[in-house]
């Protein structure tokens, strides 16, 4: 028997990785988990809430990860922080460990699914981009919401985010050994997404 198709994607804020990992869902029909969104709401809940963020984590609901704060430029900064903290992580490990080893196989993009949720993944892919690229892409996507936002606070806050979630001691941004580098700098969403599914191809055949 074969065992289940689990694809992981890492990488920091804005390299691209959740739109390829959805791409790369789709094709090989299988579910998508953005796991970026489950800290995003840890850490909105426990702000709107005032509650302790390990607390908050235990509640999340489906409904909350529809909400439209969580996409914020605020909201990636809170997760960021609450992500660092190892009850909150706990907190948010089993379910994220079930869903990559569903019998139907699964596609999660986030920080450490290579590393520690699903190590045992099929293909893993580490997806980057320059900070300055990265910023302009976010920054294209956070302006919409606020147009006061400038290029320079979102280059900010992503070299932040980057120092925080590399320098955490529990489960921090990092390549793991087996995953496959792609730098989607200089690549388009189209060639990009060309370059990640011949990269899982490789791995792991047309499946
Ligand atoms: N290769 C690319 N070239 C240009 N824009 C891209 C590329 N990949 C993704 N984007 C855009 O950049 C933004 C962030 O992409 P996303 O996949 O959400 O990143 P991540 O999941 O790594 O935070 C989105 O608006 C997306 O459409
Ligand atoms: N598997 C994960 C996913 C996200 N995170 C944290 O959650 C924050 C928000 O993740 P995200 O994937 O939504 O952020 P973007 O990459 O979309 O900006 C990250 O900066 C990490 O601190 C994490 O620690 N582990």
């Amino acid at each position: 028997m074969t065992q289940p198709l689990i694809i992981a994607f890492d990488g920091p804020a804005a390299s691209g990785k959740g739109t390829l990992a959805s791409v790369i869902a789709a094709d090989y029909s299988l579910p998508f988990l953005d796991t970026g969104l489950l800290y995003r709401a840890a850490g909105h809940l426990a702000h709107v809430l005032g509650i302790d963020p390990a607390q908050a984590a235990q509640r999340i609901t489906p409904e909350l990860l529809n909400d439209e704060a969580l996409r914020g430029r605020e909201a990636g900064e809170r997760a960021s922080q609450v992500a660092a903290i190892p009850a909150v992580r706990a907190a948010l490990k089993q379910f994220q460990i079930d869903f990559a080893h569903q019998p139907s196989g699964a596609v999660l993009d986030g920080r450490d699914i290579g590393t520690v949720i699903a190590p045992d993944a099929t293909v893993k892919l580490f997806v980057t981009a320059t900070p300055e690229i990265r910023a302009e892409r976010r920054w294209k996507q956070l302006v919409k919401l606020n147009p006061a936002l400038t290029f320079d606070e979102v280059l900010s806050d992503i070299r932040i985010r980057d120092a925080r979630d590399s320098g955490r001691a529990d489960a921090p941004l990092e390549k793991a050994g087996d995953a496959l580098l792609l730098d989607t700098s200089d690549l388009g969403i189209e060639a990009a997404i060309a370059a990640a599914r011949s990269l899982v191809k490789d791995r792991c055949g047309d499946n």
